[in-house]
């Protein structure tokens, strides 16, 4: 199976077109006002309504509250809920059942014991992403262009399936899908030339070095 690819922090048509080219399979929308890659929900609408079928709309949320759920998606039809703040594992199963979506709960990690914490969420979420938790007074909770130390991966199974973020460029994502045996990744800043601007040719360079066949990378 090819790696699962997300391109994350869409907020221009050019972007989406290079990702939809190149072969990316789901698209991030950002719906936290702090982010330079913030869209609201009537923009988000005009990037990614027309996508066909099977590339998955994926809407990136921290803390969300319902207010926010319903105006989201009562403007743009997404696929996949990713939540990136604090929410709790009961928190993440309300949203589930209320919206009817599947959710991906991102974990932040540092250390080993970081990893403790994607357990409370095992029969909850529909799956992991598990991130760079953020630095010392980062301004957002991913988005960082912060990678962990892919090793606290290795070896490990879990009962759901996981995408890995933090970091990830066209250069290192191939090391770290051998290190970590990701089958899913997500990136956001590795494909910038600056907080909030994608550069296709990246986009393109990005897909290409996470598909490079294991015995080739
Ligand atoms: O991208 C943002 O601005 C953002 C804001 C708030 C929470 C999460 C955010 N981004 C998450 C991602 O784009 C990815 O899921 C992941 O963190 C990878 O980011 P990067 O290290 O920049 O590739």
């Amino acid at each position: 199976m090819p790696v699962e690819i997300k391109i994350c922090g869409i907020t221009e048509e050019e972007t989406v077109e290079a990702a939809l080219d190149a072969g990316a399979d789901h698209l991030g929308l950002v719906f936290f006002a702090k982010s330079p890659r913030a869209v609201t929900p009537e923009r988000a609408a005009e990037l990614v309504s027309w996508l066909p079928q099977p590339i998955s709309r994926v809407g990136l949320f921290v803390d969300p509250d319902d207010a926010l759920l319903d105006a989201v998606l009562g403007a743009v039809r997404l696929d996949l809920l990713q939540l990136h703040g604090n929410e709790s594992p009961e928190r993440v199963e309300a949203i589930r059942q209320e919206y009817g979506l599947p959710v991906m709960k991102a974990i932040p990690v540092a250390e080993a014991a970081d990893l403790a914490a994607a357990e409370a969420y095992l029969g909850v979420a529909d799956r992991l992403l598990f991130d760079a938790r953020p630095p010392k007074g980062a301004a957002l909770p991913g988005g960082n262009a912060a990678s962990f130390d892919w090793s606290l991966l290795a070896g490990k199974r879990w009962p759901l399936r996981w995408m890995l973020a933090g970091g990830l460029t066209p250069a290192n994502v191939a090391e770290a899908i051998r290190v970590t045996g990701a089958a899913a990744v997500d990136v956001s800043s590795g494909v910038e030339t600056a907080p909030g601007r994608k550069d296709p040719d990246l986009i393109r360079a990005f897909i290409a070095a996470a598909r490079v066949p294991p015995a080739a990378a």
